[in-house]
């Protein structure tokens, strides 16, 4: 892959003038406007700032949430750009659209070491679509934008969607800072990690990410179930999960994950106890049962205290542990708890001495607000699914097109 260092020497060190458009992952979370967490702003920061004082005209595009490929207030990046704005130290321009007029406009009236963001690029339906074309036809205009291309937005290399891939067929692609951080992080631990090495799998966006285990059975000693993941595996074994989150047309192939670690003698630890409520709100009386016996009119918020101490004990026992994805609804205080715990014994991976790398915009945002120290983890990584399918060992679209630049 071609670096921001090959970039600079191409063009003699001076970017004076250069167009940059620089994918960066700023998918944070907010409450109504208010950034809770602003751990995927600042690590976009030093990519940026070391083009713009090169010189370069710094075009930033990114995505916010997951809208319908049509503008939706609720995820204006505008909030993002006055955060953007206060960790450089100098205002950024914000365009109200992605590759509209007003985006062309600010792209051409850029000065030298100016910085503009683009409007959330999911507005628009070529973004994320499945048709070759149509995504074509938006990374046309996206691209014409721009002089060159530098993707860092590690926490969607494993999308093959415009902004991330096809663009980068389009201009001269580089890899950014930050992607290259990542990936050199999680290559040592895909290449021979200390074991045991336990994966700990929680949070909500559970078809998305069941797809790993398939591979991680393979590579992981122990796969710890937590947070939304655990009723589709619930399920699998026949129990009845109430109203929580359940991806039912993928009980089958928990079922099957479970045989295969049965049979490969990896283990697969999940919970035994469940915080449930009757409703998914702050103030929802929590009581805890038993795994096998969630109540119909309850859902489950988090893993029991039995589970999360026994999670622990795995975590610390291991010596290499990777963690994506919170064990219950942190955000309120009453379903925390089981991410705590198995947060806190993040931090006494093999004693001490071991590896922990936490991965995920929700997960990195829930240490933080349970108040630990980025410190106290080996790595923090931005990306959660796109951690994921590299550990696994799979193809990412948003990499392997900068290899072929
Ligand atoms: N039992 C649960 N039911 C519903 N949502 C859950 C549950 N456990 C965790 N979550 C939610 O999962 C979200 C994070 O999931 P995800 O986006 O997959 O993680 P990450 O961003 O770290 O990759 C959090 O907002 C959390 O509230
Ligand atoms: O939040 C993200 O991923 P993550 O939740 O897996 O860490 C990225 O911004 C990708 O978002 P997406 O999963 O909607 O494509």
């Amino acid at each position: 892959m071609k670096t921001i260092d090959d970039l600079l020497s191409k063009h003699d060190g001076s970017l004076d003038g250069v167009r940059v458009l620089v994918r960066s992952d700023l998918n944070v979370p907010l409450d109504g406007r208010t950034i809770t967490d602003d751990g995927r702003v600042r690590a976009s920061v030093p990519t940026i700032e070391r083009l713009a004082s090169a010189g370069a005209r710094v075009l930033v595009t990114a995505h916010l949430g997951r809208p319908k490929g049509v503008p939706d207030p609720s995820f204006t990046l505008l909030p993002v750009a006055e955060r953007l704005g206060e960790l450089l130290g100098t205002p950024v321009l914000f365009a109200g659209d992605t590759v509209g007029d007003e985006a062309s406009r600010i792209a051409s009236a850029l000065e030298p070491g100016q910085v503009a963001l683009l409007e959330n690029v999911r507005f628009e339906a070529g973004e994320t679509s499945k048709d070759d074309e149509e995504r074509g036809a938006f990374a046309d205009r996206l691209a014409a934008l721009a002089d060159v291309f530098v993707s860092d937005g590690f926490g969607v290399v494993h999308r093959k969607q415009a902004s991330v891939y096809d663009v980068a067929t389009r201009l001269p692609a580089y890899v950014g800072g930050l992607v290259e951080a990542e990936v050199e992080v999680l290559r040592r631990l895909t290449e021979d990690p200390a074991r045991p090495y336990a994966v700990v799998l929680g949070g909500s966006k559970v078809s998305d990410k069941l797809g790993v285990i398939d591979h991680l059975i393979d590579k992981a000693d122990s796969l710890l179930i937590g947070g939304g993941m655990v009723f589709t595996f619930l399920a699998a074994q026949g129990h009845s999960v109430g109203s929580s989150l359940l991806e039912q047309d993928q009980v089958e192939v928990a079922a099957r994950y479970i045989e295969q670690a049965e049979a490969k003698g990896v283990e697969i630890v999940l919970p035994t106890d469940i915080v449930v409520a009757p409703e998914f709100s702050a103030d929802a009386p929590a009581t805890t049962v038993s795994a096998d016996a969630i109540p119909d009119d309850q859902m489950g918020l988090d893993i029991g205290p039995d589970s999360a101490e026994r999670f622990a004990e795995v975590v610390r026992g291991a010596q290499t542990v990777f963690w994506n994805g919170p064990m219950g609804v942190f955000e309120f205080d009453a379903f925390a708890a089981g991410t705590t715990t198995v947060a806190e014994a993040l931090t006494q991976v093999g004693g001490g001495d071991g590896l922990s790398v936490v991965g995920g915009g929700d997960s990195a945002a829930a240490v933080r607000a349970l108040g630990f120290d980025d410190d106290a983890f080996g790595h923090i990584s931005t990306g959660g699914g796109a951690s994921l399918e590299y550990l696994e060992g799979a193809t990412l679209p948003g990499l392997a097109v900068l290899e072929e630049s």
